[in-house]
């Protein structure tokens, strides 16, 4: 579990992040929303350490993230997988050399063990076929599933995404957020997802974060946000008529 704690940052006297309290939790996809510009960003990058803030506490299953010394900041790192907003990959590396990065940085296992780790995740990925090609080689969508496969390689405890969707077309983000929540329940990972996509929301929202100018709008899940009767939380979701149709419907079936 990953609990926040009245968490506040601000750039050049200007408040970004303002009393933020959450717990994201273990086994369950944890999603934050919010309008551009909203602090979704500053957020993930305070929680996994590339930003510090000024107030509040970080706590990692209990341990406080800014009270670490180096040495346990680099072994908390090595439980941590992220999949960012482009993949990321290596153009010059195969897909199973882009997996086999992280291993071959932190493992001491051999490398006929690395390359089965590799190949293991590939497989779970559904691209055992694709081992050989390159990134230029393959589309977006596979692209996304060589990151996921790069990031679960070191089995971490914790998985942050940046906007996975993006760029991807719906059938693919759905296979893609599909994937994401199978395999955080599987390795009951806590997963943070920073997202605009409504599709994900709806789809694997277990628990959402809303944020609205740098504080927390509402907290709740896929569920509670059909009967949520928080008018900025309703008018974030159901911007479209057609989002605001699946509400009324969904409304009526309950
Ligand atoms: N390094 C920085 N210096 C100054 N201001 C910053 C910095 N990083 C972010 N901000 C400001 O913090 C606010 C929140 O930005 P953030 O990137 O977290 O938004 P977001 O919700 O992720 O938006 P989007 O959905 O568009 O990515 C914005 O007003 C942004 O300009």
């Amino acid at each position: 579990m990953i609990k926040l704690e009245s968490i506040y940052k601000s750039f050049e006297g200007r408040t970004v992040l303002d009393d933020i309290n959450f717990s994201f939790e273990d086994g369950k996809t944890n999603l934050i929303i919010g309008q551009s510009g909203s602090g979704k960003t500053v957020l993930i990058k305070c929680i996994v350490g590339l930003l510090t803030p000024e107030k509040g506490h970080i706590l990692y299953d209990g341990r406080d993230f800014n009270a670490m010394d180096k040495k346990e900041k680099k072994a908390l790192r090595r439980e941590m997988g992220m999949i960012f907003q482009s993949a990321a990959l290596f153009d010059s590396l195969s897909v199973l050399e882009n997996v086999m990065f992280p291993l071959d940085m932190f493992s001491n296992d051999t490398y006929r063990d690395r390359v089965k780790r590799a190949q293991f995740c590939l497989d779970r990925v559904n691209l055992t076929d694709a081992q050989n090609k390159y990134p230029g080689e393959i589309s977006g969508g596979m692209q996304k599933r060589v990151a996921i496969a790069r990031a679960i390689a070191l089995q971490p405890k914790y998985l942050f995404c940046d906007e996975p969707n993006s760029g991807l077309d719906p059938k693919t983000s759905l296979v893609i957020d599909a994937l994401i929540h199978d395999i955080t329940t599987e390795y009951n990972m806590t997963t943070i997802i920073n997202t605009h996509d409504m599709n994900s929301v709806m789809g694997i929202g277990d628990s959402i974060l809303y944020i609205y100018q740098g504080h927390k709008e509402w907290e709740g899940t896929k569920n509670d946000v059909f009967t949520a009767t928080n008018e900025r939380l309703n008018n974030f979701i159901f911007a479209s008529d057609l989002l605001r149709k699946v509400k009324d419907e969904g409304l009526k079936q309950r």
